[in-house]
């Protein structure tokens, strides 16, 4: 989905860092060697990621997706060079559409693919997420907030 909704589900970074902990306590003890981070989203909570399970192989992969009419298909800028396998997580911070997911499953069939945040029509794609938020919702994430003043109610 695009920006046009207004429906918006705002996230504070301890928000994020609490729910990113939430999932680490799920995956622990499974003995994941290795992260995947889909960049730019996947970033910063594969290094949350990384620190609660002791992960110190952490990679990239770094893709944009195309727009207008080729929507839906992704574009690999730079390639992880971390070989698939059961004990790869592959990180992201949210499933919308899921296409984003799709790719990165059949890139990593193997690997376990995670997110923060999970919308109904990407939910199948992911392995384990933590927060479930409506589809026609704008997740805003912390890092592209900044914190601004608000009017009192009684001056709007
Ligand atoms: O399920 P989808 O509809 O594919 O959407 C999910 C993807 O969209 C966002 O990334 P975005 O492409 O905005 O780029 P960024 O991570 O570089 O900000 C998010 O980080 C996911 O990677
Ligand atoms: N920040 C943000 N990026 C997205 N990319 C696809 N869906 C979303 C969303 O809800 N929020
Ligand atoms: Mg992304």
């Amino acid at each position: 989905m695009s920006l046009s909704t207004n429906k918006m589900f705002y996230v504070s970074w301890e928000a994020f860092h609490r729910a990113t902990k939430e999932l680490a306590h799920q995956l622990l003890g499974k003995n994941y060697t290795a992260i995947v981070a889909v960049s730019r989203g996947g970033l910063v909570p594969a290094a949350i990621l990384a620190r609660e399970l002791n992960i110190r192989v952490v990679d990239s992969i770094c893709v944009a997706s195309y727009e207008h009419d080729k929507q839906g298909s992704l574009r690999i800028l730079k390639d992880a060079s971390i070989e698939d396998s059961e004990q790869l997580l592959v990180v992201d911070d949210l499933v919308d559409t899921g296409e984003t997911a799709k790719a990165l499953r059949e890139h990593f069939p193997k690997a376990c693919f995670v997110t923060v945040y999970a919308k109904p029509q990407g939910k199948p794609l992911v392995d384990h997420y933590i927060t479930d938020i409506e589809q026609d919702t704008w997740i805003q994430l912390p890092w592209d907030m900044e914190l601004a003043y608000s009017k009192p109610l009684a001056d709007k």
